[in-house]
């Protein structure tokens, strides 16, 4: 089911900047639902998340936020939930109780456990501190540490996708990690035979392919 327009008397507003992971998993769960939106881009790198403008929006200074009207929500998990329960279709969490804790588990280890310490702010600071080598351990470590926790939370569940053979809340989550992990961190997803499994199937599916940072219309033109 796709709901363009007639659920909606205006259309949703993404802030958002190509490459960053949150955007990127709202950007697949509007995708999933064949929601349509505006999408207006917000700099980080020249530091429009701190522009007073956008600052009314998130006070927090970040991206991704959603605007429907008059509801405003600056949280990529908080804005997937709101989606998923104002256009349920196709479902993002699963009937099955453990299923769905599984999905809420791989979604937080990397919204709060591998997210937070790659964020531009906080590798900025830390380069600032130290060097860029130490900046490199540091990223490398928190995302070595998560896919650790991730492959064995899902070693036995997974299907094609990460709780099953349907795309999921944690496949969101799990999808653009990997994608940051691999094309900005250049770290290597084969000691993850699971996660490396899911990642092949989510670059199969169009939603997954057509959401990628570098297809957004603010991603810098490819030079050959
Ligand atoms: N928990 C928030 C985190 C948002 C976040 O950290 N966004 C990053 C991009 S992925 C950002 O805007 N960083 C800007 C900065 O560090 O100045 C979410 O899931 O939306």
């Amino acid at each position: 089911m796709a709901y363009s327009g007639e659920d909606k008397k205006e259309k949703l507003k993404l802030y958002s900047y190509w490459r960053s992971s949150c955007g990127h998993r709202v950007r697949i769960a509007l995708s999933l639902k064949g929601i349509e939106y505006e999408y207006i881009p917000v700099n980080l790198l020249k530091g429009d998340q701190f522009n007073p403008d956008f600052m009314k929006i998130n006070p927090m200074g970040t991206v991704p936020a959603l605007v429907d009207g008059e509801v405003v929500i600056s949280d990529s998990f908080a804005i997937i939930m709101y989606l998923d329960e104002k256009y349920p279709e196709p479902p993002l969490l699963p009937r099955d109780l453990h299923k769905r804790a599984l999905n809420y588990q791989a979604a937080s280890i990397i919204s709060s456990g591998i997210q937070p310490h790659q964020n531009l702010a906080i590798i900025r600071y830390i380069e600032e501190k130290t060097n860029a080598e130490e900046k490199i351990n540091w990223i490398n470590n928190a995302i070595t540490k998560g896919f650790t926790a991730l492959e064995k939370l899902l070693v036995n569940c997974a299907g094609k996708y990460a709780t099953g053979d349907q795309v999921y809340l944690a496949d969101l989550f799990i999808a653009t990690q990997i994608h940051t992990a691999v094309i900005k961190f250049k770290i290597d997803v084969e000691p993850y035979p699971t996660l490396a499994k899911c990642y092949e199937s989510y670059n199969e599916l169009s939603v997954f392919q057509d959401s990628i940072p570098a297809k957004q219309p603010d991603a810098p033109t490819p030079t050959s």
